[in-house]
């Protein structure tokens, strides 16, 4: 069997980051605790503290935290989801939300596996029309290329050309994440980013996945956002660690993959 080998260093990269997050804030205003049920009373809480963060091209980030630590919160700022109520969140330099607003080129470089994936996929559609859907929104492709870029696509994440004329739900749960992450390639993204991708499946399963997200990330030079609560899934897949507690990044780890093979 191939393991990786981990080897920390302070090897530092001096390129400029694909994302940036200075100092960003996001408060959301709740009900006050105790409050009388009648009181519209508010305070705020601060899902996001002060964040900084760089994320450079082709490295790979996990943002690690325990429920409620704020990470989809994050996440929704670095898609350009929200708008932080203060900083400035930065992607090639200009504001995320600029970005968006400029439209279609923001969306296709940035390309996104939902946790729930049985649930972001059409249950009416095949496998293949699913995966055919960003190509076509995309134009990446010709409708005559089409065909053979889904089964490229499927082959990709390792399922079978013939899965194109299947439904998601003759599929497994750990296939149904290979389709999500295919669907998500599609646009031929520089950033995929995957929130809690391998969560509620076996141990297996979730290796396999781990390791396929690894060589896709190795190999087509992709950045790679990972959120999860599994400090030991974030070691495994990522270069570089951010913990967040109480909606800040109270920690990051910086590591230097090394592939090497280790019998076990
Ligand atoms: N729209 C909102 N309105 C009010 N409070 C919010 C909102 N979104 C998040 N929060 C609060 O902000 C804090 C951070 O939430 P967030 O969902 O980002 O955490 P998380 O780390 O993603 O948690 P989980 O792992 O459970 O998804 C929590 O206290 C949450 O209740």
């Amino acid at each position: 069997m191939t393991v990786q080998t981990l080897t920390e260093t302070n090897a530092t990269v001096p390129e400029q980051p694909i994302f940036e997050l200075i100092e960003v804030e996001q408060v959301f205003e709740v009900p006050k605790p105790g409050r009388s049920l009648f009181s519209r009373e508010t305070v705020g809480l601060r899902a996001l503290d002060g964040v900084r963060l760089n994320i450079r091209k082709g490295t790979s980030l996990a943002v690690v935290g325990e429920s409620g630590s704020g990470k989809s919160t994050l996440l929704r700022v670095l898609l350009g989801l929200d708008r932080p109520s203060g900083g400035r969140a930065l992607y090639n330099s200009k504001p995320i939300l600029e970005g968006r607003a400029t439209g279609i080129d923001f969306a296709r470089d940035v390309a996104m596996v939902y946790q729930d994936a049985r649930g972001s996929l059409d249950p009416r559609m095949t496998i293949g029309a699913l995966i055919a859907e960003p190509l076509r929104h995309f134009n990446i492709v010709s409708r005559e290329e089409e065909a053979s870029r889904v089964a490229q696509l499927l082959d990709r994440v390792g399922l079978p050309a013939d899965a194109a004329d299947r439904y998601p739900s003759g599929l497994s749960g750990g296939q149904v994440r290979r389709v999500a992450i295919a669907r998500a390639l599609a646009s031929e993204p520089t950033v995929l980013v995957a929130d809690e991708a391998v969560s509620g499946l076996d141990v297996s399963t979730q290796a396999q996945l781990l390791t396929l997200l690894q060589s896709l990330q190795r190999d087509m030079g992709l950045t790679l956002i990972f959120i999860t609560h599994d400090l030991g899934v974030a070691s495994f897949l990522c270069e570089e660690i951010a913990i967040m507690y109480l909606g800040r990044i109270v920690e990051t780890v910086r590591r230097h993959i090394k592939w090497g093979i280790r019998a076990v």
